[in-house]
């Protein structure tokens, strides 16, 4: 069968009329931002790319030179394509507007513009995150409080890992769908068309350093799932950690699995490790589409509203049925449940 080019599946998808013509010339640029990223991350201990910055973002973390080009990628190539009305970034502690010189449009962009980041200097898998929303009728210069929309209302959520391959995963509410970036041609290729992640597993990925730091019902849960076929869950689980959300995200899209970043003592003020607007639910759009489940261990993920534009929160996501013990196991402990 002949490939399905990215613009050629965003062309069906228009002519379904599952995305508007402004939406899916929006994905094609944030792709193509994408492209350059992965040619940046490629570049290696050769092309000055690797190591520290030297500065610290809002969330009081070093920057890597990784994350300062990445982030100046995305913005450059949204800023004159006239489909947005504000992009908000990890790396920037407000939005930031569509200069007045360029046209704008009804969209507001999100995105963690180089996730896993700490891994870069190691030559592992990082990735970007996006995730994008209808700007509000009536507001042309939008403020953090914009952005602040229920996960439910996300009009399409991807990510790109720059692994071994380039692969871009993309939501429009449709389905969930993969692309592979083939280099020798420049554009990204339909690799996998509605994948649907088993809703039974036998991996997970945390990261075990936190395990005494855990609220007991995440201990009782990896406390059974180490006790394997001898223990009350009468099988043996493997444990994978990327340590890069977008890496441990895609495996699980691609042969299920579980991934969790509770809520632990050390960031119990914070309310979690990852970030909702950029990280949580663009990611839970995605593994929902794909017929996983996302949860904070307590609630939906989709369905929280947000209160801040760095706002953080436990994330438990992937296959089905564990994510349901999981959270089931947290809601018992707080009395919710019998
Ligand atoms: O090593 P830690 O502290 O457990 O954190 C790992 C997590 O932090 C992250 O790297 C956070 O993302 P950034 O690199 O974008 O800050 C996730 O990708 C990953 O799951
Ligand atoms: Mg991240
Ligand atoms: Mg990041």
């Amino acid at each position: 069968m002949k490939p399905i080019s990215l613009i050629q599946f965003l062309i069906e998808e228009r002519r379904a009329g599952r995305v508007n013509a402004e939406l899916s010339l929006l994905i094609e640029v944030v792709a193509r931002a994408c492209k350059r990223i992965a040619v940046a991350t490629n570049k290696g201990a050769i092309g000055g790319v690797l190591g520290e910055a030297g500065t610290g973002n809002i969330q009081g973390e070093a920057q890597k030179k990784l994350d300062v080009i990445s982030n100046e990628i995305l913005l450059e190539a949204n800023a004159w394509g006239g489909q947005l009305a504000a992009c908000a970034s990890e790396e920037m502690e407000d939005p930031q507007p569509i200069p007045d010189m360029y046209p704008k449009g009804n969209h507001l962009l999100l995105f963690d513009p180089l996730d896993g980041s700490s891994n870069i200097d190691v030559n592992i898998s990082v990735g970007t995150i996006f995730s994008v929303l209808r700007c509000p009728d009536g507001i042309s210069e939008p403020k953090a409080e914009h952005f602040l929309q229920k996960g439910t209302t996300q009009l399409a959520a991807g990510y790109v890992v720059y692994g071994p391959a380039t692969v871009l995963v993309l939501t429009f509410g449709h389905g969930t769908h993969e692309f592979t970036l083939d280099r020798e041609v420049g554009s990204f290729t339909l690799s996998r068309r509605d994948i649907l992640i088993p809703e039974e597993t036998g991996e997970f990925a945390i990261n075990m350093s936190n395990q005494r730091h855990w609220e007991p019902p995440m201990q009782r849960y990896i406390g059974e799932l180490l006790a394997g076929k001898d223990g009350p869950r009468g099988r043996d689980f493997n444990m994978r950690w990327v340590a890069s959300m977008v890496a441990d995200v895609h495996r699980i899209i691609t042969r299920g699995g579980v991934f969790f970043y509770p809520l632990d003592a050390k960031i119990k003020s914070k309310g979690g490790k990852l970030r909702i607007m950029y990280e949580a639910n663009p990611m839970a759009f995605i593994v929902e589409q794909a017929g996983g489940a996302a949860t904070t261990g307590r609630e939906r993920i989709l369905d929280l509203q947000p209160t801040g534009l760095h706002q953080r929160v436990p994330v438990f996501l992937g296959s089905k049925k564990e994510i349901e013990v999981a959270t089931h196991y947290h809601l018992v402990a707080d009395g919710a449940h019998g």
